[in-house]
């Protein structure tokens, strides 16, 4: 339905562009060309009264390109130093181009790690501080912080975290610009006869099958981490298209009702901003497995999760932490905050709720997951 595309683009005031390694990197370094044309389309957005809020890759192309890598280093110190290296050279070339817009704009540089969102004081501190970046008309350009960021912290990819910044600032839509035109049939490095598809309406596991994880010479994640990064932004009722970053004037066209990429429908159904948190903020610590009852009470009437549905414990964790929720199928159902210890479910768990104060000698709740607690990422028909 083109009328959503039209509908999305026309009311969007507060805009995510994410921006590919692919796309800003040539043979000897940052493309400065395709980065400046990103830019001034950006500029201009904003100049039209848009508040944009850039992610951009590009810190360990542009520095192995920069230290005359001939490719990634495995080390881990190696590739964090390659973009430290990388992230000085990518800021400066924005800098350097803001500043030749008419007006002088300014640019600030944001890294952040996912720790810095799981934790709900940092996660507000990051929102405010973008909030006034964009209510003093800077343009936030952020990048994971690769220099710090291990396995254990890390967003993993700048479409994974451009996504967590849509959700965080609350944006009307995210804009991921790659080297290909969009999402095709087949991975078009490899095929001839790759289609592009125009408009995705649900990420079922058939569209999850014709993206592949491997990325282009300099990306990460490949088209399944925008795949992931649309489910999310699909969820939170918001919209995300992916187009080609190195057309000339893709963000222009693209506001003018350009039929370009491939513009994913955002859900009817919005994920509340603390349950988006919840989903896709916190690591789970561990994980309960339902029975059949349990899983359709949970997935498909809302309620909150009692002991006697809970037939696995997965891991140890506290009360008050995350835990994936797993249907009895053994498909993901979501992520809630447990009222119980690990330990205390194993021993209350496939029991009537009264029974929790015989046997734990306390019962601060009869849930040991409430609703409002409670995160759900699939989509009911499952059950
Ligand atoms: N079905 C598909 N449609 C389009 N691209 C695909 C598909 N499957 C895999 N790809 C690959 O994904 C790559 C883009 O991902 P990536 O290299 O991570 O880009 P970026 O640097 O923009 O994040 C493309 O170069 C393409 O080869
Ligand atoms: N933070 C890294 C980018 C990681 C990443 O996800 O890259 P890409 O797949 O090109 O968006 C960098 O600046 O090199």
């Amino acid at each position: 339905m083109m009328d959503d595309r039209a509908q999305c683009f026309g009311k969007a005031r507060r805009v995510v562009v994410k921006v590919g390694s692919n796309v800003l990197t040539a043979s000897q370094g940052l493309n400065v060309e395709v980065l400046h044309a990103i830019s001034r389309e950006i500029h201009e957005l904003m100049a039209a009264g848009l508040e944009v809020i850039l992610v951009s890759s590009g810190a360990m192309a542009a520095g192995m390109r920069r230290l005359q890598l001939p490719k990634r280093p495995v080390e881990i110190p190696q590739r964090q130093a390659v973009a430290a290296v990388g992230q000085a050279g990518l800021i400066m070339e924005y800098e350097k181009v803001f500043e030749t817009f008419g007006t002088y704009r300014n640019v600030a540089q944001v890294l952040l790690t996912q720790e810095d969102l799981a934790n709900r004081k940092r996660f507000l501190n990051a929102r405010n501080t973008l909030n006034t970046l964009i209510a003093w008309k800077v343009l936030p350009i952020i990048n994971e912080n690769d220099t710090v960021a291990v396995e254990e912290i890390k967003f993993g990819d700048n479409d994974n975290l451009s996504a967590m910044i849509t959700l965080l600032m609350d944006a009307d839509l995210l804009i991921n610009l790659t080297d290909m035109d969009g999402l095709f049939t087949k991975d078009p490095r490899t095929t001839d006869d790759a289609e592009l598809i125009p408009e995705v309406q649900r990420i079922t596991r058939k569209i999850e099958a014709l993206a592949g994880d491997i990325p282009g010479a300099l990306g990460t994640g490949g088209m399944g981490s925008k795949l992931r990064a649309a489910k999310k932004t699909m969820m939170a009722g918001i919209p995300m298209i992916i187009a080609r970053g190195t057309r000339p004037y893709v963000l222009r066209d693209l506001f003018r009702g350009e039929n370009l990429g491939t513009f994913f429908v955002p859900g009817a159904g919005r994920l509340r901003s603390r349950k988006c948190w919840i989903a896709f903020n916190l690591k789970p610590k561990g994980a309960l497995l339902l029975d059949g009852g349990a899983s359709s009470a949970v997935l498909c009437h809302g309620k909150s999760l009692l002991p006697g549905g809970i037939a696995r414990v997965d891991g140890e964790f506290s009360m008050g932490d995350p835990v994936n929720i797993v249907g009895s199928d053994g498909s993901m159902i979501g992520v809630g905050l447990c009222n119980y210890a690990s330990v205390d479910i194993r021993r209350i768990m496939g029991k009537k709720t009264v029974q929790i104060r015989e046997i734990l000698g306390y019962k601060p709740y009869d849930e040991v997951v409430h609703r409002d607690n409670l995160a759900i990422t699939a989509e009911a028909e499952t059950f």
